[in-house]
């Protein structure tokens, strides 16, 4: 296992001129060993560029990859010693499932006793045990996936093992299930695991840390409850949660924070004068009563009954904005009194989960 550095950019084209032409935009990233991550992002962002460039599939235009130290931006994959696992099974269809998992240990000369020991500790693993013996031809799509799997994590002695989108052909229930399973099998292998993929739930459930990038851009690395509590980044707010948080223009003057004609309350951080966003989410924004002092006039439009909460659909009126009336979604616990779809309610927008932004950046 190895410590990941990167410190790289790159671009497609041989002449990049502005940041659109870049796939990924200067970036500075450390993976510890060990360590259990996930590249999220939306189709598009750069999120297989960078697996690429950290498998040695592709060098990067400018910059460095070290393993431990080591500079091997232009290794090969085998020379860095990495395993990889994609979206589809790369599996011999002849060879048992024994045979399959056994392959990449055989081909690094491990002795038979050896290879034994750890195909069944990865087949009891993945709950593969009682297939052993079964040639791979006849499983399902999904069992085939998992035979991947168990190949990626079978060597004890790679760097890295790169996971790409790995659970896309799996039935839903059996991806809940076995997303459970690899956190597990995180811990029991101590293995430096990356996964990429652009399903938040995949990524919040298995990783220690995140990486959340868009257009190229990685806007913030950290844990779930970070993403969630603190987005560093206004697409991270947006990104993360499910419905993502609400936005809101503001304007910032004397360290008093305003909506319109009406003082919300401090700042919390020394900010110069202007315009900025606050953000905060659905789960931490409040109904108050209306009237009340730094309490925002707002109309029910809708109430939704979400399962294990109810969701309130609030809008702030052209007259209090100042610009387009704005919606705000509120979550109140089950069972919490539900105001009328059209009746008039308050929001308290400064709470202790407000974040203020100011061109995207979080400031306070
Ligand atoms: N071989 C290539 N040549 C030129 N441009 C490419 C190449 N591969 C990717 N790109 C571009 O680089 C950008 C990042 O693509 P990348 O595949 O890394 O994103 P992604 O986040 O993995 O998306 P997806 O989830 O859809 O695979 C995109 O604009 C894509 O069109």
């Amino acid at each position: 296992m190895a410590r990941i550095d990167l410190n790289l950019a790159h671009s497609y084209k041989p002449q990049p001129r502005g940041d659109e032409d870049y796939a990924l935009l200067p970036l500075q990233l450390t993976f510890e060993d060990g360590g259990a991550y996930a590249l999220l992002g939306p189709s598009g962002c750069g999120k297989t560029t960078l697996l690429n460039i950290m498998s040695g599939l592709l060098a990067p235009s400018q910059g460095t990859v070290q393993f431990d130290g080591r500079d091997v931006t232009h290794a090969s994959p085998q020379a860095r010693n990495i395993a990889q696992v994609f979206q589809f099974p790369v599996i011999y269809d002849t060879m048992t499932v024994a045979q399959n998992l056994a392959f990449p240990l055989k081909n690094r000369g491990v002795d038979a006793t050896q290879i034994r020991a750890r195909v069944g500790q990865i087949a009891e693993m993945l709950e593969m045990s009682h297939q052993l013996d079964q040639r791979a031809a006849g499983l399902s799509a999904d069992e085939k996936q998992k035979i991947s799997l168990g190949r990626g994590l079978v060597r004890p002695d790679v760097a890295a093992v790169l996971f790409d989108e790995p659970l896309t052909v799996i039935d839903p229930h059996l991806k809940w299930k076995l997303r459970r399973k690899l956190k597990q099998i995180h811990h029991e292998l101590k293995l430096t695991l990356i996964y990429v993929t652009h399903d938040q739930v995949e990524a919040l459930t298995f990783a220690d840390q995140v990486v959340v990038m868009t257009r190229g851009r990685v806007v913030q690395m950290g844990t779930p409850e970070a993403l969630f509590e603190r987005p560093a980044h206004a697409f991270v707010g947006h990104f993360i949660g499910s419905p993502g948080m609400n936005f809101i223009d503001v304007q910032v003057a004397q360290g008093r924070v305003r909506l319109g004609a009406i003082d919300l309350g401090a700042a919390g951080a020394d900010l110069a004068g202007g315009k900025a966003r606050l953000g905060i989410r659905p789960e931490h924004l409040a109904l108050a009563p209306p009237g009340a002092p730094g309490v925002v006039p707002a109309t029910v439009q809708r109430v939704q009954d979400v399962g294990t909460h109810q969701l309130i659909t609030c809008v702030i009126g052209a007259g209090t904005t100042g610009g387009e009336p704005v919606a705000m979604k509120v979550r109140q616990p089950e069972g919490a009194p539900l105001p009328a779809e059209g009746s008039a309610v308050g929001l308290a927008l400064m709470g202790a989960g407000t974040r203020l932004y100011v061109n995207e950046e979080l400031v306070a």
